[in-house]
């Protein structure tokens, strides 16, 4: 296989770091063949859909590639802002002020955001970083909780590019943060902000992304890792076990899912004569579509059908400043041996020394 062609190797080139904020991806826009572009690509990933390959491709370009681009534009238009999809602008936005908060902290890292389906991708951000001389990176992923659907999948995509390129930068890998106590606390005082806005609903529903149930008994940690972020945002919050509910979204096929089902359990709740629920989505640390049609939206209607009066959806973490401390905390964490301030690194002293006087010889 050939590689992709290298510049020159120099010798005493200072080491450069970079942070990649990935994400799972969104259409580039809400229409029909955005979406079945990128639904091609996200429900063609073996690690999203674990059936035998023949038979799925058959399936999703027979059938589900025929019939839910359509479906799915008119859901994300509902959510479309002047700037995009909610999830890339929120990526992105995190992605500045992490570089940002990092700045402060005197570190010297380049932070980007890629998408795992869609743009930009993680192949393409890798590519521009190793022509700008990158040399190692961090690969955040934007899941709290690992799964093999969406975590691995990073890893994957990371790993396929690098079988192209001679000099492979450093990698690392962050795969889960989900008992991480500045996400959480985050989410803490998140929750507790609206509450002080909106007032306190009489129950709270925390709603994760679904999985096949299958992929539980076949190993993967999600399922776990998503118990116990919630008990610990319980806790934090200081709600017994009768004040909340853990519940998963997001439903695809005829499988069984993780269970409960979000939307069964708030019309059940409603059904039951609960009349104030707070929804909050903890694996989410974007807005997506995911959590403001399906939540804020389709399950609010479902819940005050069955007879609910008070639904209030708590935003996902966003930028909070909280959460965005807790991601340059993550990263410096992560970031412990490649030294990034300037003080830490002899190279990047020598380097920059160098720099200085090649400026001083052109003045
Ligand atoms: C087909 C199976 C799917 C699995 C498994 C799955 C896991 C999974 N997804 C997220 C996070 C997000 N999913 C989003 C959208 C979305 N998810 C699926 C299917 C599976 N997800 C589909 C088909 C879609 C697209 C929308 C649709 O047509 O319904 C999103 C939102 C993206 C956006 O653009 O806003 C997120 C985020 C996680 C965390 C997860 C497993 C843990
Ligand atoms: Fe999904
Ligand atoms: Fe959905």
């Amino acid at each position: 296989m050939p590689f992709q062609t290298e510049p020159a190797f120099k010798h005493g080139q200072a080491p450069r770091t970079a942070i990649v904020l990935c994400n799972l991806g969104t259409p580039d826009e809400p229409t029909a063949p955005a979406l079945r572009r990128y639904l091609a690509e996200f429900l063609g990933d073996p690690r999203v859909v674990e059936i035998p390959r023949a038979l799925w491709m058959l399936i999703l370009h027979g059938i589900i590639l025929r019939v839910r681009p359509k479906k799915s534009a008119a859901k994300y238009a509902s959510i479309w802002t002047p700037e995009g999809s909610p999830l890339k602008v929120w990526t992105e936005k995190q992605a500045t002020l992490l570089r940002g908060y990092l700045g402060e902290r005197g570190h010297q890292v380049t932070v980007r955001y890629a998408m795992r389906y869609g743009n930009p991708s993680i192949p393409s951000v890798l590519d521009e970083l190793k022509a700008q001389g990158v040399t190692r990176v961090l690969v955040l992923s934007a899941y709290p909780q690992y799964s093999g659907t969406t975590t691995a999948s990073v890893i994957d995509a990371v790993s396929t590019w690098s079988q192209k390129i001679r000099h492979i930068p450093e990698l690392r890998f962050v795969n889960r943060y989900h008992d991480d106590l500045g996400y959480i606390d985050a989410l803490h005082r998140k929750v507790r902000a609206h509450w002080m806005h909106h007032g306190q609903g009489d129950h709270l529903v925390m709603s994760f992304h679904g999985v096949p149930e299958r992929t539980l008994h076949l190993g993967d940690p999600y399922h776990c890792e998503c118990l116990k972020t919630a008990r610990m945002l319980a806790e934090k919050l200081g709600l017994a076990k009768d004040d909340y509910t853990v519940t998963f979204q997001s439903r695809f096929g005829k499988a069984k899912w993780l269970e409960p089902y979000t939307e069964p359990t708030l019309v059940a709740l409603a059904q039951k004569g609960l009349k104030s629920v707070d929804v909050v989505c903890p694996g989410f640390t974007s807005d997506c579509l995911e959590t403001l049609e399906e939540i804020r939206m389709e399950a609010q209607e479902a819940f005050k059908h069955a007879g609910g009066q008070r639904f209030e959806y708590i935003d996902c973490l966003n930028d909070s400043p909280d959460w965005i401390r807790a991601l340059a905390d993550l990263s410096e964490k992560h970031l412990q041996g490649w030294p990034t301030k300037q003080a830490d690194d002899p190279m990047q002293l020598v380097a920059s020394r160098e720099r200085a006087l090649a400026r001083g010889a052109k003045d």
